[in-house]
């Protein structure tokens, strides 16, 4: 390190340590423009597997592959360098064996250099975490509602309550247990969340959970308002781009169309070389 010290990016140990204290925020990307926008406000960035239903129109994260992984995960590392990089583990890499889940956990850091890895999962993936932390893989869990699970929990519906509160809460201590670093809680009752995070040690991060959460994560298309094929009750527009854009390129085509643009100002002329460069 250089003695105009740059603020480097945290390790899990440090969002672990923040336990308690100053919320910590976060959000997914996808490409380098995106991450280089939020590197350094951000604690950690996500490539979440959303990445299949926001950039790629798929209906669901199943579909999602680790090469699509792999190649946004790259693409998001370029525009950080204060922000510790978080990769999801997509859908049919991690569940057959604790093996499987090593190989490809190791493949997505190596590849993209995330300094630890998401998947989602409670007591039936605990094995799993064990493994992968006691092989110096850092493991982010995911617990409440596991997008990947959609066809077996019958859809996107809140989690934890009622009589599932008890299950919720085993879910939580058993990756705590497993050394999992941090725990996202995804759309379970607030007092739930609450709960849980009176009880684990290791940071909550809520997304449609509660404000006293240990931190927050969106997926930035939906809380800049540029996803718009579905809103969840969570998400907050914090801008309205989709509409923007929409916007733009109607007087874009409005303006190819009146023969307005281009205009002399976007055109180069013929023998004028110091103009036309
Ligand atoms: N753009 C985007 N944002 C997300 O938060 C997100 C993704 N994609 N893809 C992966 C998962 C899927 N997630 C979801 C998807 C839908 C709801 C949801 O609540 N949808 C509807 C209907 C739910 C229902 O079936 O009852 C809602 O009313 O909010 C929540 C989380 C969260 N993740
Ligand atoms: C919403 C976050 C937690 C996620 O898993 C994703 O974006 O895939
Ligand atoms: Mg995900």
């Amino acid at each position: 390190m250089s003695a105009t010290a740059r603020k480097s990016a945290p390790m899990p140990q440090d969002i672990m340590a923040r336990k308690g204290g100053t919320p910590l925020v976060s959000l997914t990307a996808y490409t380098t423009p995106m991450a280089e926008m939020m590197d350094g406000i951000c604690d950690f960035v996500l490539v979440g597997d959303s990445v299949g239903m926001v950039l790629h129109g798929l209906p669901s994260t199943v579909g999602v592959t680790m090469e699509m992984m792999i190649m946004h995960g790259q693409a998001v590392r370029r525009g950080l360098t204060t922000s510790m990089l978080v990769i999801d583990m997509p859908f049919g890499s991690y569940e057959e064996s604790r093996e499987q889940a090593f190989r490809n956990a190791a493949r997505l850091m190596a590849e993209t250099g995330a300094g630890a890895v998401k998947l989602e999962g409670g007591r039936g993936i605990e094995k799993t975490i064990q493994f992968l932390v006691s092989h110096g893989i850092p493991v982010m869990a995911h617990i409440g509602l596991t997008p990947q699970s959609v066809n077996t929990l019958g859809g996107y519906k809140v989690q934890g309550r009622g009589k599932e509160a008890k299950a919720l809460m085993k879910d939580a201590k058993a990756v705590a247990d497993a050394g999992a670093f941090a725990v996202v809680l995804e759309k379970v009752p607030a007092v739930m969340a609450d709960k849980i995070t009176a009880q684990i040690a290791i940071p909550t991060i809520g997304i449609g959970a509660s404000a006293n959460c240990d931190g927050q994560i969106l997926v930035v298309d939906d809380m800049l308002g540029l996803f718009t094929a579905f809103k969840a009750k969570f998400v907050k527009r914090f801008a309205m781009l989709g509409d923007d854009a929409r916007e733009a390129i109607q007087a874009y085509a409005d303006e190819v169309q009146a023969r307005s643009f281009p205009a002399p100002e976007h055109t180069f002329a013929e023998d004028v070389p110091e103009k036309t460069k």
